[in-house]
């Protein structure tokens, strides 16, 4: 998108301070519009403290973080929300369990979960049915959200998100708990998203790097709430900065812009 800021996500010493744990410290990272990065870490590595500083839901505990050209803390966050779609298990915990699939990615044009009029503007549904084709999930569109397995959950939120038209998109482990066809089916389409030159700026968070979809750009390595390494993917996702990241001697190998990794 040619109107999109640039960068889109610009944090600079952010750190996250929760009495005398640090969840972030001293974060900083730049991300470029038309960049597509993934963040890479162990649990516990503050990746989702990382999510929710980038979605405006969370204010550090000191440093700067601007959103769309926005400084969080300046803007109005209800006004720069919309702008940033956000897929995670915490949101994914605020649907309810009746609300069906498809009111779910319709709701997100009205910022609510939970549906709350009878009607919804045809263009709204239209286009909340062509999102949930886009993630596959088409045909579930007339379930309720609770009857859903994790994976068709994982790409309601993921059509929930891109609702909105975002700048931003932000996805919090979005192949975990898929099988290996529904990671490979999900990886094929999050590829085909990433390469449409109107589609948001993509932040990933996952655990693996065979999870690292082709197409990304840039790469960030947390660990204990610190930046590792950052940077153009190739140069970052080496065997010893993975291996520092993970805290055991792996060595990773690339093909075809696919990442897999093992310990040595
Ligand atoms: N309110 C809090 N008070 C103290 N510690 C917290 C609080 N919230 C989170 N943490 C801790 O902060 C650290 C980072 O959490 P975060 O959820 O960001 O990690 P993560 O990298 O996303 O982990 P995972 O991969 O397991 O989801 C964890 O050790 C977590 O226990």
């Amino acid at each position: 998108m040619s109107d999109v800021p640039d960068p889109v996500l610009d944090l600079s010493a952010v750190t996250v301070r929760r009495g005398v744990s640090v969840l972030l410290d001293s974060v900083s990272l730049t991300v470029g519009a038309g960049e597509r990065w993934v963040v890479l870490g162990p649990n516990g590595a503050g990746k989702s403290t990382l999510l929710s500083v980038a979605a405006g839901r969370l204010f550090p505990t000191s440093g700067t973080v601007g959103i769309l050209g926005e400084r969080l803390g300046r803007v109005d966050v209800f006004e720069l929300r919309p702008r940033i779609g956000l897929a995670s298990t915490a949101l994914a915990g605020a649907v309810p369990r009746q609300e069906k699939v498809r009111d779910v990615v319709v709701t997100a044009a009205y910022g609510v979960t939970g549906r709350w009029r009878e009607e919804y503007d045809p263009d709204d549904e239209a286009r909340a049915a062509h999102l949930l084709a886009l993630l596959g999930v088409a045909h579930l569109a007339e379930r309720t959200f609770g009857t859903l397995s994790d994976g068709e959950r994982k790409r309601t939120q993921i059509a929930r998100a891109l609702m909105t038209d975002p700048e931003l998109l932000l996805l919090d482990e979005p192949a975990g708990g898929l099988d290996l066809g529904g990671r490979e089916d999900l990886l094929r389409r999050l590829t085909a998203l990433a390469a449409d030159p109107d589609a948001p700026t993509p932040v990933m968070v996952t655990h693996h790097v065979e999870e690292i979809p082709v197409g990304t750009t840039h790469a960030l390595l947390l660990r204990g709430g610190r930046v590792v390494a950052a940077g153009p993917v190739e140069p970052t996702l080496t065997s010893a900065q993975l291996s520092d990241t993970f805290g055991l001697a792996l060595e990773v190998s690339a093909r075809a812009g696919r990442y897999t990794a093992r310990a040595l």
